[in-house]
């Protein structure tokens, strides 16, 4: 349990979306979240909705405590003593606020990694836009660089398999249904450097999550969490609209696999747990949920093999090519995860 002295990097910078920790933030969270993205009042309202239901409080803060801490854990037994920081895009700790520690700190070879699984506008450039704003800001910026997407790597994959297995287990021969956020269809079209990389990269993970479940036989897709205004083309079925199309028929029993969320964020809790789970009690369908990967140990050691191999410890053994590809300031440039709106808002690589 040495220092590991010839580490490259000196921290470790999680960045996260943010969420409210108690319920007079519900509204000034919101407003960060949709700034400038058309979303219609009446969605922002009912999502505030959710929140309050939860007594104002997202449960994506002590997730991303608990991933933190496994994580510091993992790398320290590894011998690396990194620091971990954390910043979110849309709540405290607010990015600003975290590199301004790290910057205090005297850290000035930084690794990001983001709890966004998959390469999309959403989960990978917003992220690096908010990068590039907070780092314009300083003086004297330390060098950042991510860590390439994970979901296709095997400890993420391992740790959602042991999930589902878990949940099949409780629901013999029920119908798994892999669910995923939602997102316009124009930024699917343009998510990873040749487009369509959200969909192609969950079509993926879910059949390697349901083979090494040891599963066999059919497994569907579907999404949740659509916002936006109605009129706009977002990726479908609708987990809803698709349970009732299961019910239609004859299928009586499914498995909720949300292999698109790294922990239990509103969405699952509220979307799946609540929204869905009383979809199916209308249709008379038993449902399981499966867990989402968290803080499972195959899913923090491959967090920590992908942060060692960013970092020129380790190779790229159990870490997939597409994810590599989308890292370590390799990813498509310009071109990859495009900001439609404001095409030209700087990011970093
Ligand atoms: C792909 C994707 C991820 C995964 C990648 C990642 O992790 O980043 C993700 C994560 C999350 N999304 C979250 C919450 C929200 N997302 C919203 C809105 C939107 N999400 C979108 C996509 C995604 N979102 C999109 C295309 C929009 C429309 C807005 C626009 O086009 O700009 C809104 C506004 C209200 C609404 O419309 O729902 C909220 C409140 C939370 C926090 C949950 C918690 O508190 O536990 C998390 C982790
Ligand atoms: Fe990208």
């Amino acid at each position: 349990m040495s220092e590991n002295t010839t580490d490259s990097h000196d921290a470790i910078l999680l960045v996260s979306f943010g969420g409210p920790e108690k319920p007079d933030e519900v509204i000034d969270f919101l407003e960060n979240v949709t700034r400038g993205s058309g979303i219609p009042r009446e969605r922002l309202a009912t999502v505030g909705e959710h929140y309050y239901l939860f007594g104002g409080r997202s449960p994506i803060n002590d997730q991303n405590k608990a991933l933190m801490a496994a994580l510091e854990a993992e790398l320290v037994s590894r011998g690396h003593q990194v620091p971990v920081y954390w910043g979110n895009r849309n709540w405290h700790p607010f990015i600003d606020e975290a590199l301004d520690q790290l910057v205090a700190d005297g850290r000035r070879q930084v690794l990001m990694l983001s709890t966004s699984a998959y390469p999309s506008y959403s989960g990978c450039r917003s992220y690096r836009e908010a990068l590039a704003e907070s780092l314009a800001r300083l003086p004297d910026p330390p060098q950042v660089e991510r860590i390439g997407h994970y979901g296709l790597d095997d400890g993420f994959v391992a740790a959602n398999a042991a999930a589902l297995q878990a949940a099949a287990a409780q629901l013999p021969g029920a119908r798994v249904v892999f669910v995923t956020h939602s997102i316009p269809t124009p930024m699917e079209d343009s998510a990873g450097p040749d487009g369509q990389a959200y969909t192609a990269w969950h079509r993926e993970v879910a059949e390697r999550v349901f083979a090494r479940a040891g599963l066999e036989g059919e497994w569907d897709f579907a999404y949740c969490s659509r916002s936006g205004r109605p009129t706009d083309p977002w990726l479908e079925p609708d987990v809803n609209d698709h349970l009732e199309q299961l019910h239609e028929q004859g299928i009586n029993s499914v498995v909720l696999a949300p292999i698109g969320f790294i922990s239990d964020h509103m969405e699952v809790i509220y979307d799946l747990d609540t929204e869905a789970r009383k979809t199916c009690e209308r249709l008379g369908i038993e449902m399981v949920r499966a867990a989402t990967a968290g803080t499972h140990e195959a899913f923090v050691r491959g967090l920590a093999d992908r942060i060692e191999w960013a970092m020129g410890a380790r190779g790229p053994e159990g870490l997939s090519e597409q994810g590599n590809q989308l890292g370590r300031a390799r990813c498509g440039g310009e071109g990859c995860c495009r900001n439609l709106r404001r095409p030209e808002t700087p990011a970093i690589d």
